[in-house]
């Protein structure tokens, strides 16, 4: 243990670790009431620091950004389920390679570049619009949207990747990659896999989490490797779209390997697909019981752009204020990793007195953080407005300092063409009561990303005739 820093005691081997597996951020926040906004926890054989509060990140992510720069090394993430073709930004420990990496990302993932992503914008926001008209019988029935949202937040990742849409719901690559990336995700929760801090288990040659990580990995490398030969190919015959894979050359500055380049690309499927699609799945379910906050953002929409118009520009950046609050007020409230991603130190850390060593595993508890009743006033309730009053707060969703998410600019402006275009589009409705309360009603409490569970709405159009013509226009 931290000499200096309190902490809840726990038991032999397991430590604290039973504590937490039903909800890792609640209990973390509970905890910080006891032992204050930096405290130490036992997991198993790893001493984890917790920080609890928005000052004490932004003192020991921001003061000490160089220092928190590291990524812990996990069993089941990173000795068995991470791909052969390299180990993604979010998963990589500080080198030189990880250095290069984010250099190669930051240019892919820029206003400039995301400049250049803008009719991927469009185009999977108006199918995403158009799929919800289709299946959902234009508001006649209710349906679950997650299929359509994985697939629009999917789709626009391949795009910006390899230049490779995900044209449908059916679509079998679809399917894979949902099953797969989920799975994935899971490996490396800093929950769910109780062998990552309790090696004795390790042992054990049925473990059900090492063998699924294990085939999860074979099935990634297999639809990895088919996307990036199918690239090769269109580039020989000139006729690939632009996107990250193909602009090798645009990264030569920086000097990434095949490798390394693979990674960004693995990055940016890993780190873009769930986040996006759980935050509206969440998202969704909530407007639907809440006409009120619908209401306003149509008002909204609709001074912005007329009535007429169901469809914003795809380029608007970000000006309707009242939407722009209200996708960062679904970051912090579904706050959907509320633990982040873990970091290690490379240096030894001072804080109030106490010194953290180098090496130390550090989680930042981005739930507690998004609920600071300072920072936050009534931080239970959901309110759009509240970004209007302090404009600047940090978003705790995406981390803070420098492992920061790297896709943040891009995750902001897709939220914010998602919701003006949803909301312009249709009226959400739903006859039934849906669990959504963020801090009970996740799907699987030891997940990283937390998604809610099943449920059905119907969108009604707000004006079809007009939703109908502007699709067409699509066409
Ligand atoms: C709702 C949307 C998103 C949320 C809530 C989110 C959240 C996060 C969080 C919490 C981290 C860890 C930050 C830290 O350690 O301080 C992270 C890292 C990262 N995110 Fe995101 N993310 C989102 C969207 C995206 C998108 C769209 C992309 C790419 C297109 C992306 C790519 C990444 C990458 C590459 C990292 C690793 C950065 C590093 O380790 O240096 N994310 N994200």
């Amino acid at each position: 243990r931290i000499p200096g820093l309190k902490g809840p005691r726990g038991w032999p081997i397991v430590g604290n670790y039973f504590d937490i597996v039903s909800n890792a951020a609640l209990q973390y926040d509970s905890w910080g009431k006891q032992y204050g906004d930096v405290y130490q926890v036992q997991l198993g054989s790893t001493t984890v620091v917790i920080v609890n509060t928005p000052t004490a990140a932004k003192n020991i992510f921001l003061t000490n950004s160089h220092a928190l720069s590291s990524r812990p090394v996990t069993y089941t993430f990173h000795k068995i389920a991470s791909t052969t073709a390299g180990l993604t930004i979010g998963a990589s420990p500080y080198d030189d390679s990880l250095k290069r990496k984010k250099k190669g990302i930051a240019a892919a993932l820029n206003r400039p570049s995301i400049q250049t992503y803008i009719p991927y914008f469009d185009r999977e926001t108006r199918a995403f619009i158009d799929d919800l008209m289709t299946y959902g019988k234009a508001g006649t029935v209710t349906i679950d949207p997650l299929p359509m949202i994985q697939r629009l937040s999917l789709s626009l990742v391949m795009t910006i990747n390899w230049g490779v849409r995900i044209p449908s719901i059916d679509d079998k690559l679809f399917k894979e990659i949902v099953a797969v990336e989920e799975e994935l995700n899971r490996t490396r929760s800093t929950v769910g896999n109780a062998q990552d801090h309790i090696p004795i288990l390790r042992l054990n040659p049925f473990n059900p989490t090492s063998a699924k990580a294990r085939i999860m990995r074979e099935r990634r490398d297999e639809y990895l490797a088919e996307l990036s030969s199918d690239l090769a190919k269109k580039m020989q015959e000139g006729t690939n779209k632009p996107c990250i894979q193909a602009s090798v050359i645009k990264f030569k500055e920086v000097e990434l390997t095949e490798t390394e380049l693979t990674a960004i690309s693995l990055s940016v499927l890993g780190g873009g697909f769930e986040t996006v699609s759980n935050t509206m799945q969440w998202s969704i379910a909530f407007l639907a019981q809440h006409q009120d906050i619908q209401d306003k953002a149509y008002e909204e929409i609709c001074k912005f752009q007329g009535s007429d118009e169901p469809l914003c520009d795809a380029s608007d950046d970000q000006k309707c204020g009242y939407i722009l609050g209200l996708a960062k007020e679904a970051l912090r409230y579904f706050s959907v990793i509320p633990l982040a991603l873990p970091r290690e130190t490379i240096k030894d850390i001072e804080y109030e007195g106490v010194r953290i060593p180098s090496g130390s595993t550090v989680y930042m508890n981005a739930w507690a953080c998004n609920r600071d009743p300072e920072l936050f006033p009534d931080p239970d309730r959901f309110e759009p407005e509240r970004w209007f009053v302090r404009p600047d707060a940090p978003v705790f969703a995406f981390g803070l300092g420098y492992r920061m998410c790297a896709g943040h600019l891009l995750a902001m402006r897709e939220l914010y063409l998602i919701f003006m275009r949803l909301l312009g589009s249709f009226r959400i409705e739903t006859s039934e009561k849906i669990d959504c309360d963020p801090s009970k009603d996740m799907k699987l409490p030891t997940d990283l990303i937390m998604a809610p569970r099943a449920y059905r709405v119907a969108f009604k159009p707000r004006n079809e005739r007009r939703l109908v013509e502007s699709l067409a226009n699509t066409a």
